[in-house]
């Protein structure tokens, strides 16, 4: 789709404004939102002509939104449902919390509608990238979702990054293993590489540097260039050089072979014990 014939971005009531509700609204706010309303306790402001209410009790009755953003933590929206109800009742719901399903929180809200009433929830995993309009966010809609549903939450979406789809919810809950914490992998490669420069005697200014710019350039080439993972690891690795004997370590099926997938598999259930 041509930039132009881009929909402008709907009115939202975003519900938890903290590190990835916050990531997200930086990048709409950049991409020019319909005015919205923010809840969150701990935020000072939000620019004009946005609000900011500190409790969903305080929602302006003025308002209805034409899409609701769950971003609070998964424990704490149990307390919220009552209050957003209403609200549901006229708008789809998108939920970015971890582990909690689709069918787990329309059964919430709707304990809290009219009988017979039932809301549309679809459920995403963003990550924080999203701040700087470099986001992956992966979603589900069930079936009974409106092709404008979904529509809507991919233009919300893609608005801070790249979008997809699963069929299958139980999907979101590795992905949020890998994209949805990937981000905090990444940057404790860069954590780790510094620290271990410094520890073998780098400057720690000059260790901060080459590892923050390695891990980011690393990232920048893969985007521009459209390479494979595997043939960019390949470019670096001279036959009998430095990064094949450092590769024969890291790459032993002991080595991060199997620690990444020991760690996804643990984040995976725990997103699966998170959804009750
Ligand atoms: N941090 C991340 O990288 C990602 C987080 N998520 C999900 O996003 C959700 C939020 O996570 P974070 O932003 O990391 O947590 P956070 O603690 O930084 O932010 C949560 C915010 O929600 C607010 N809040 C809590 N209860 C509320 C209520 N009833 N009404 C309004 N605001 C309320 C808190 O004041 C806080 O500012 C979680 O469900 C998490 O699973 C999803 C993808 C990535
Ligand atoms: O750590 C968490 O539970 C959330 C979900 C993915 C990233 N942060």
């Amino acid at each position: 789709m041509a930039a132009t014939d881009t929909p402008p971005l709907p009115s939202i009531l975003l519900i938890g404004c903290g590190k990835m509700g916050g990531a997200m609204l930086q990048g709409w706010l950049a991409e020019g939102l319909a005015p919205s309303v923010i809840v969150d306790r701990h935020r000072d402001s939000v620019p004009a002509p946005h609000r900011l209410v500190r409790d969903v009790t305080d929602l302006p009755a003025d308002f209805q939104p034409d899409l609701i953003i769950l971003a609070m933590k998964p424990q704490k929206v149990a307390a919220a449902l009552a209050a957003i109800a209403p609200y549901a009742l006229h708008a789809p719901v998108l939920s970015v919390l971890a582990g909690r399903t689709v069918h787990g929180l329309t059964e919430g809200l709707a304990a809290h509608m009219p009988p017979g009433a039932r809301p549309l929830v679809i459920r995403s995993m963003p990550n924080t990238p999203a701040a700087v309009g470099e986001g992956m966010t992966v979603s589900y809609a069930p079936p009974q979702a409106t092709p404008r549903q979904r529509a809507m939450c991919d233009r919300v979406l893609s608005a801070v990054g790249e979008t997809a789809w699963v069929e299958h919810e139980d999907q979101i809950d590795i992905v949020t293993a890998i994209s949805g914490s990937g981000p905090a992998y990444v940057f404790l490669l860069a954590e780790l590489l510094e620290d271990v420069g410094v520890g073998e005697g780098l400057p720690p200014a000059l260790a901060r540097q080459i590892a923050r710019k390695t891990v980011s350039g690393a990232g920048a080439l893969m985007q521009q260039s459209g390479t494979e993972a595997a043939q960019l690891r390949r470019n670096v690795t001279s036959p009998g050089g430095t990064t094949q004997q450092a590769l024969s370590i890291l790459m032993a099926p002991d080595a991060w072979p199997a620690t990444l997938r020991a760690a996804i598999r643990a984040g995976t259930k725990r997103a699966r014990e998170l959804a009750s």
